[in-house]
């Protein structure tokens, strides 16, 4: 409450200053600030959260302006309503742009998107029989107010009422389910998508929210200058939206609002210098990066940390939360086996880690999956997540085939799993981390969390108590709200276990849990499984800690060479020669050696 009251009361004093002055050059310098804001609110998103690098923003800007134009000029269209129509325009080309994302990442997508930003710039430039080119397009229809074209006051006080409003919808957006999706997706696309969020998906929501805000942007230049033509369209334009998320502060809520503030005003004051101005843009860029990497919202934070001492977990009801699991309603009826793998088999050239491995998982019981290094234990976790699809065999459920299904189809249907190497979203507290494991439980779409519906804070607040009982379970609370990658190896491991139980699955598929852990860590964790199995949780666990294993599994399975050789109780399994032989390497005809190492098995 006290961030709207702020945004609401920083929009009241700019409303202010523009209605007690008439002065021409200053109503612009609010205006222009609006625009860079409006900018960079919708980059934020793209750029803070879900991490994709975008350099092609002036592109989504002139289809904004360019589409206000047009609509009004050659069309006669009503200004508002153009103004709307723009701001679809250009989220469509937002899906566009997007397309790329979904095959390139990192700089490769920046060359890509920046190759979006010069082809509109030479399509405008050079199609001047529809864009008008260098000349532009005059008599562009300006927003009325009773009848009358907005005076340049209305214009400020109109573009401080978007921003706010703009601001307030993607903050909504942003402080829950899906802000959390997006920065999961930023942190570890796999782990994103194991936990349940649709990744692509995203990303192309990431994209569409910042070309819309960009060419919403774009149609309020057009329609106040009432002209537009190709020299607003280019790559400066692109660096300086780039720029203002940075040096505000990107991934930060205050980001957008600090660097649109401070860069307008930089501009306004070097205008008269014009010809230094993107040096001094360029020189800033790298002292954003170099220097201040989490910009004027990072260096407010940390002078506000230092008057305002942080205040331990305040996750709600956190310290009175009572230890619980959720667990899914399917899991009181469901199949028996609950899990079943036919005939997997996969191969890279040459080497095979799976060869027609079939596996029945028994509802409630914890099963082990052994084998010496390189058996393809790894592999058969990867390919019953989806994360490595299998050349041959089938995926069964509680009845549901997941041969087909996506990653996050997969978690959804009720398989969850961490990793042997940690896949933790390292900046975002424990709390975050686990909350982004009950994504595909919580059923706010995309308008009910924008609005801020009682649906979404419903979900938030249930989905938040649910966490709270699962880090009492795995005695977390204390460090809910550390990031997750301040804590010791042990701590991070049980919050990836944590994180997993999050999504409420039906089948927990565990990838070397003890793997790093010392021995008290390990027998604490062997006690920690047995609880959640009690909890009515069936656990696959991958593992070479044999203590551990013979210890709590009902069910032991191993795979050598990408073969199952062996399954049986643990006592069975352990008596096997070809489970010894497999180990130990020794030739199954010794029968001798066999039989002295069967017991150390
Ligand atoms: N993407 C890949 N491309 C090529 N070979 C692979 C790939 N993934 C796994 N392999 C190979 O498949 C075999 C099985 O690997 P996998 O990681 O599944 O074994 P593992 O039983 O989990 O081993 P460890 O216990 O050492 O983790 C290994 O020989 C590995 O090199």
């Amino acid at each position: 409450m006290r961030h709207v009251l702020t945004a609401v009361a920083i929009a009241v004093l700019a409303a202010l200053l523009a209605l007690s002055t008439a002065n021409d050059f200053y109503l612009r310098i609010l205006f222009s600030a609006c625009v860079y804001f409006l900018c960079a609110t919708g980059m934020n998103v793209l750029l803070g959260f879900a991490g994709q690098k975008s350099l092609g923003q002036a592109g989504l800007f002139a289809a904004g302006a360019y589409a206000a134009a047009l609509a009004t000029t050659s069309f006669d269209m009503n200004p508002w309503a153009a103004l709307v129509l723009a701001t679809i325009v250009s989220a469509l080309f937002g899906v566009l742009i997007a397309a790329p994302s979904l095959r390139v990442k990192g700089p490769s997508l920046a060359m890509v998107t920046l190759a979006f930003g010069v082809v509109v710039e030479k399509l405008v430039t050079e199609a001047s029989d529809i864009f008008g080119g260098a000349m532009g397009i005059y008599a562009i229809k300006p927003l009325t107010f009773a009848g009358q074209p907005f005076t340049m006051t209305q214009w400020v006080l109109f573009a401080i009422a978007l921003s706010l409003g703009t601001h307030l919808l993607i903050r909504n957006l942003l402080i829950g389910r899906f802000g959390r999706a997006l920065l999961s997706v930023q942190g570890d696309e796999i782990a994103a998508s194991a936990m349940g969020v649709p990744v692509l998906s995203y990303k192309v929501l990431a994209f569409v929210v910042a070309a819309a805000t960009c060419g919403l942007a774009g149609a309020l230049v057009a329609q106040q200058n009432q002209y537009f033509n190709s020299d607003f369209v280019n790559f400066n334009l692109s660096i300086f939206i780039l720029l203002t998320v940075l040096f505000g502060g990107s991934g930060s809520l205050a980001g957008p609002f600090l660097g649109s503030v401070t860069l307008t005003l930089l501009s306004a004051f070097l205008a008269r210098w014009s010809f230094i101005e993107h040096f001094v843009n360029g020189a800033l860029l790298l002292f954003a990066l170099y220097v201040m990497p989490q910009g004027l919202a990072g260096i407010g934070a940390q002078v506000l940390r230092r008057f305002r001492p942080a205040k331990p977990a305040d996750l709600p009801g956190a310290t009175a939360a009572e230890a619980s699991l959720p667990v899914r309603a399917i899991a009181a009826g469901g199949t028996d086996p609950v899990l079943t793998a036919s005939h997997l088999s996969k191969a890279y050239g040459g080497v095979k880690p799976a060869r027609d491995v079939s596996v029945n998982v028994t509802k409630g019981h914890i099963h082990a999956l052994i084998g010496p290094n390189g058996a393809g234990k790894s592999t058969f976790i990867n390919m019953l997540t989806g994360i490595v699809r299998p050349d041959a065999g089938d995926i069964v459920l509680n009845g549901q085939d997941l041969r087909q299904a996506s990653v996050h189809g997969i978690c959804r249907a009720g398989l969850a799993r961490s990793f042997q190497n940690l896949r933790l979203f390292r900046d975002l507290t424990v709390t975050d981390n686990v909350l982004i494991g009950q994504h595909s439980r919580m059923r706010n779409g995309f308008l009910s969390s924008l609005l801020a519906l009682p649906l979404a804070r419903r979900e938030e607040a249930e989905a938040r108590r649910r966490v709270a009982g699962i880090l009492a379970f795995l005695d977390l609370t204390a460090h809910a709200e550390a990031p997750a990658g301040s804590l010791p190896y042990g701590l991070q491991r049980r919050v990836e276990l944590a994180r997993a139980l999050a999504t409420e699955p039906e089948v927990l598929l565990l990838d070397e849990p003890a793997a790093g852990l010392n021995p008290q860590e390990t027998e604490e964790l062997g006690r920690l499984l047995v609880r959640i199995r009690d909890q009515g949780i069936t656990i696959l666990l991958v593992e070479h800690h044999m203590d551990l294993v013979m210890a709590i599994s009902d069910h032991v399975i191993v795979l050598d060479y990408g073969e199952k050789i062996a399954e049986g109780p643990p006592a069975k399994v352990q008596a096997d020669p070809r489970v010894t032989a497999a180990y130990l390497g020794v030739d199954e005809d010794d029968d001798e050696a066999l039989a002295t190492q069967a017991a150390g098995v």
